[in-house]
């Protein structure tokens, strides 16, 4: 669909006010903000000057959803003054989506959290143990999504995490390893001028990091503006931190796992060029799974054109969406 026709089914300002061609965004000179919370039909937005300002959607939107992360256009009261109400009146399309497929706590497919470029998976090394399963649903989901991902290994005052590190090293994942206390440079390096979103299961030192990384952070605060040390009030809802450093880091409680069913084995693969290079030769329809018995991949390894540990590494991924973790 066009972005005209699309734009066709809404409303629009009165074209006396502002004339209507098919080259214009309607509502250009309606600030953009960035959606950091999301509750109850209430939406907390960032201008780019810091402002904060609380919004809901235009009805012209229809049933189109506004998540965490979106680009918004603003129209109405964007000052942001104590009981005013902006109206969303677009969404500027996303450059990445984090999903999570329906599953038995939830029967719907939902986008979770738009635009963000990182997918921080914290795992501890001890304490919880590892769980390697779910660190690979969640590397699943950063691919799928169009994230890049990092994996944050926690705790390792507690055991030493080469063991681990050595699993994600044929998938060329970026790995850095933290402790409570310790020097966090290599970490923030990887945070720094970029969207986070940080996933981890309970225990694993998660808000150890996160007051580290933000030492004003009040967790239960949605946003902690700088200038007017306003925020919304949430406690279950997504949290988005700005980082002193340069960067935003989202924090959604409800990410724990990931329902991977609408992932696609041919989407999947994109994110291993070297791999979807050679899956050319496929025989329609493959998965390049490890029962195909056809698979290019194989023949790929057997000629020594890719190394063996990083196909069964991306197999291994493959094979953690029919997982439950
Ligand atoms: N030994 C050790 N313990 C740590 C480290 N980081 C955090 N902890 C401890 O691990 C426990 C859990 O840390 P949290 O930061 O609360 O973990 P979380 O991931 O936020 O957990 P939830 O709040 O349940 O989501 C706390 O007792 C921390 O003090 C670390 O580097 N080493
Ligand atoms: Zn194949």
């Amino acid at each position: 669909m066009s972005r005209y026709d699309e734009d066709a089914k809404y409303d629009r300002p009165k074209r006396r006010t502002r004339p209507r061609t098919k080259d214009r965004p309607t509502y250009d000179a309606a600030p953009i903000g960035f959606v950091v919370t999301r509750d109850r039909g209430r939406y907390t937005c960032v201008l780019n000057d810091g402002q904060v300002v609380t919004a809901m959607k235009a009805r012209q939107l229809g049933r189109k959803g506004v998540i965490v992360g979106d680009r918004v256009r603003l129209d109405g009261d964007a000052s942001g003054d104590k009981d005013t109400l902006a109206r969303i009146v677009e969404v500027e399309p996303r450059k990445t989506i984090l999903r999570r497929s329906a599953d038995d706590d939830d029967p719907v497919e939902r986008p979770l959290v738009a635009n963000a470029e990182q997918l921080v998976i914290v795992a501890a090394v001890a304490n919880p143990e590892p769980r390697p399963r779910l660190i690979d649903r969640c590397l699943v989901a950063a691919f799928d999504a169009g994230m890049r991902p990092l994996i944050c290994l926690t705790k390792v005052d507690l055991a030493d995490p080469e063991e681990l590190l050595s699993t994600y090293r044929p998938l060329g994942v970026e790995a850095v390893a933290t402790r409570r206390d310790g020097d966090l440079s290599e970490l923030i390096e990887q945070l720094r001028d970029r969207t986070s979103v940080l996933v981890g299961h309970s225990g694993v030192g998660k808000s150890t990091l996160v007051n580290a990384l933000v030492p004003e952070a009040h967790r239960a605060v949605g946003v902690v503006n700088d200038v007017t040390g306003r925020g919304r009030h949430t406690s279950t809802s997504t949290l988005v931190l700005q980082l002193p450093f340069g960067g935003w880091i989202v924090d959604t409680p409800g990410i724990r796992s990931f329902g991977l069913a609408h992932v696609d084995p041919q989407e999947l693969i994109k994110a291993f060029g070297d791999l979807a290079d050679e899956t050319q030769d496929c025989p329609r329809g493959c998965t390049h799974a490890d029962n195909e018995a056809a698979c290019a991949l194989d023949t790929a390894v057997a000629e020594g054109r890719v190394d063996a540990e990083r196909v069964a590494s991306y197999r291994r991924l493959l094979a953690s969406r029919e997982t439950r973790d």
